[in-house]
């Protein structure tokens, strides 16, 4: 017991130490930094941050306006939370801001942040994301891949089938329906049989452990100088994972390079195994493979799946809006087909639905930070190198003065030419995806395996909740904006053909 408060006194001393050198140092640089709340000595604003710190930045923004500070620990945090300040970070200064600053759990995973997500710009990441968005998600390879994700997509609906009239958790079907998509996608058929069940059914628990660990805050992260200690062992249970999951890629691209496994559809491992630069020539490195396969699950399982619970949650509290989705499912499709993904450009009321939900559920509620490299001004404040720069597009896009009743979820304000909003990230009110050079790297996958699983499971059953419950809107944080409670439902068959369930 002595031992632990000698060692607490130690770090606190250490700490306030370092505390004070750094506020030393911007005090002497005379700096004009962004308004913001004073926090406690040596953890700052940590006590304050409360459990949904989406929401504890947007109503600091109502005091402090649209840019301003805090510190945690440590760090010093910057939060935008308007359009033309955001415009700036992503336009006029987007260079400077094209860097992350990776907390240690990141780093654990993306193999030191090696991958697109955390790698820092310059030539090696301009090279990374050319290959992952243009070559590797190119519309002929996304079409090439098609045929893994409906035949996912199809298990799926059987099991759904299966369980007709009885309840099922929606985040938990549409996680797994998401990853198999995603294993599917990566390695196609080289595991069949019990042995890929195995291994698949490893993947899929190993993933959703490293989303879990990646989600808890790390003290060491606001208080780097402690990073060695790894006090709560974030970082440990982090490479335990990661190991893992490094494991089981490992096996498949031994399985596919040593026995040269013929598969009849082509998969993401086959292009990564294929590829080579037609600007240098050069083949990728299995560490580059690995950490291509890291950054598809890791950016896209959460967020579809998240985003697939969120939008069927609204739509089972607005009924209209559900009967008008399954009537234009029924117009387009008809009820003698399944959904293809062809259909999509057709169901213009679905695309509305989807960006309505990301509209006020956006995965990524803050985007993924970014971390300016060298000092700038924003909005006439200086923003020094090496600050956390959030964009809050959460608040933005609740913002009264950007969008008539934002609270309210209506899809009729994404229907119509008037309004042409997209994912582009090109109007700064409106960024599910991020913007700028750093957007989202998987947009174009995202959004077809989300459209394709709800627009499937709209079309192939009816969804009520069970009698006497209501489905909330309640958040819960984390690596993805999560709902509080899992969606539960009741599905029945909606088409008449019971074929198409099997
Ligand atoms: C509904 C689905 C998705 C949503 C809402 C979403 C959202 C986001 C957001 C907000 C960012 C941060 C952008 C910024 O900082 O400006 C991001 C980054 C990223 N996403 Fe996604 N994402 C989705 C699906 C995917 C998928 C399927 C993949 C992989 C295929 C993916 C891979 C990535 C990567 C690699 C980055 C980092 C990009 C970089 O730093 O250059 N995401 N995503």
């Amino acid at each position: 017991m002595a031992v632990i408060t000698l060692y607490t006194v130690l770090i606190a001393v250490v700490a306030m130490s370092l505390l004070s050198l750094s506020f030393k140092k911007l005090r002497s640089t005379k700096v004009k930094l962004p308004p913001g709340p004073y926090g406690l000595p040596l953890v700052g604003y940590l006590p304050f941050l409360g459990r949904n710190i989406h929401q504890t930045f947007m109503e600091l923004a109502n005091i402090y306006g649209p840019i301003y500070k805090l510190s945690i620990g440590q760090k010093l945090f910057v939060l935008i939370s308007c359009p033309t300040l955001a415009k700036e970070v992503v336009r006029d200064h987007d260079i400077t801001f094209a860097n992350r600053n990776p907390t240690i759990a990141a780093l654990a995973f993306s193999f030191g942040g090696k991958d697109i997500a955390f790698t820092p710009y310059g030539p090696e990441w301009r090279m990374l994301r050319r290959i992952f968005v243009h070559e590797m998600q190119s519309n002929a390879n996304l079409d090439a891949f098609y045929a893994l994700r409906r035949n996912q997509v199809k298990k799926s609906i059987k099991d759904v089938y299966g369980k007709n009239g009885t309840t099922i958790d929606v985040g938990m079907l549409a996680y797994s329906t998401v990853i198999n998509m995603i294993t599917s996608m990566f390695w196609g058929g080289t595991l069949e049989g019990d042995i890929g069940a195995n291994i698949n059914a490893q993947f899929r628990d190993a993933v959703s452990e490293l989303l879990i660990i990646w989600g808890k805050p790390n003290i060491s992260d606001f208080f780097p100088f402690l990073a060695s200690f790894d006090i709560q062992g974030i970082q440990g249970d982090m490479k335990r994972a990661s190991r893992w999951i490094e494991n089981i890629f490992d096996f498949v691209i031994d399985q596919r390079t040593k026995n040269n496994t013929k598969i009849s559809n082509k998969d993401f491992l086959d292009f990564l195994l294929e590829f080579k630069d037609h600007e240098t020539g050069k083949s990728l490195s299995r560490p580059q493979i690995k950490a291509f396969l890291a950054d598809i699950v890791i950016g896209g399982t959460g967020t579809t799946s998240t985003s697939f619970e969120w939008t069927m949650a609204e739509l089972m509290l607005h009924p209209e809006v559900m009967k008008k989705t399954q009537e234009e499912l029924t117009e387009v499709v008809g009820d003698a087909n399944v959904v293809e993904e062809y259909h999509f450009h057709k169901l213009p009321y679905l695309q509305a639905v989807v960006k309505e939900t990301l509209r006020l559920h956006p995965s990524a509620p803050l985007l993924l930070p970014r971390c300016p490299s060298q000092s700038c001004t924003l909005g006439g404040y200086t923003i020094p190198k090496g600050a956390k720069v959030f964009l809050n597009a959460w608040a933005m896009h609740r913002d009264s003065q950007l969008w008539e009743n934002p609270y309210e979820f209506r899809p009729e304000r994404f229907v119509g030419d008037s309004n042409k909003l997209d994912f582009s990230g090109n109007k700064f009110h409106y960024i599910p995806f991020g913007s700028g050079r750093r957007m989202c790297a998987g947009l174009h996958l995202g959004e077809r395996m989300l459209m394709y699983t709800l627009a499937t499971f709209l079309h192939m059953f009816h969804w009520k909740v069970p009698d006497g419950e209501k489905p909330d809107t309640g958040e819960k944080f984390g690596v993805v904006l999560e709902k509080s409670t899992p969606l539960i439902v009741i599905p029945t068959p909606r088409l008449n053909n019971l074929k198409l369930y099997h």
